[in-house]
């Protein structure tokens, strides 16, 4: 069964449908270079996230200029883990993860799966995503779920699959790829942000699925 995570949440009642629902991370993003409709600025991602009950990772997506931004930006929303996007070296995530004590997952797209095995050994978790050129995720774009799973299986990190995942497709996408997460945010949603507390609610219950849908 995959674990679940929520992203790209820019309401508290949406962050609590999802705790309800029974997601076991949540995400907020905040400092990315595209226009997203999900993106709030850092002072809201704290005030979001501060509400999260134990037991479900509280997760920064970020896209800092700097590592030294990254660092400044996690002791001001303090998540419990953050999820980085566009380019990194495996020497400014070994700082991050030093300076800040959060877990690291970087995002990597899936047609690279050179970047994933170069930083398998020096994130907490990978995860394989559809990216625009930047880097960016959010692009509701799905990516080949067999490839991603046989990538998978070669690497040492969780996987968390990511990149277009709806309701109706997360538990084929679990089937195939069988990762240790999988992650969805424009997939549930109504529009500007704003959650669809129904979908939230089937993309849980379908990710511990296998092909038996609700
Ligand atoms: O959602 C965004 O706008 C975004 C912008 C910059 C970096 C990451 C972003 N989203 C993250 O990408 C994955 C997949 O999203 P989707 O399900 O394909 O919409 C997820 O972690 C988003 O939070």
């Amino acid at each position: 069964m995959a674990r679940v995570k929520i992203c790209g949440l820019t309401r508290g009642a949406d962050l609590r449908a999802a705790v309800d629902a029974g997601a076991d991370a949540v995400g907020v993003i905040s400092e990315v270079p595209v226009d997203s409709p999900r993106e709030v600025d850092p002072a809201a991602a704290a005030e979001l996230l501060a509400d999260v009950p134990p037991f479900v990772t509280a997760t920064l997506v970020t896209m800092p200029d700097s590592a030294e931004r990254a660092v400044e930006l996690l002791r001001t929303v303090t998540p419990d883990a953050v999820q980085l996007h566009g380019e990194w070296t495996p020497d400014e995530i070994r700082y991050i993860r030093a300076e800040t004590e959060r877990k690291v997952l970087l995002a990597v797209d899936a047609d690279d799966p050179a970047r994933a095995e170069a930083f398998d050994a020096v994130a907490d978790a990978l995860v394989i995503d559809s990216t625009d050129e930047s880097g960016a995720g959010g692009t509701g774009e799905t990516h080949d779920w067999e490839r991603a799973g046989d990538l998978a299986a070669r690497l040492t990190s969780p996987v968390v699959l990511a990149g277009g995942l709806t309701p109706e497709t997360v538990a084929e996408a679990v089937r195939t790829a069988d990762p240790f997460a999988v992650d969805v945010a424009s997939g549930v949603e109504l529009s500007d942000g704003r959650k669809d507390h129904n979908a939230v609610a089937r993309f849980v219950a379908n990710a511990g699925r296998e092909m038996e849908l609700i």
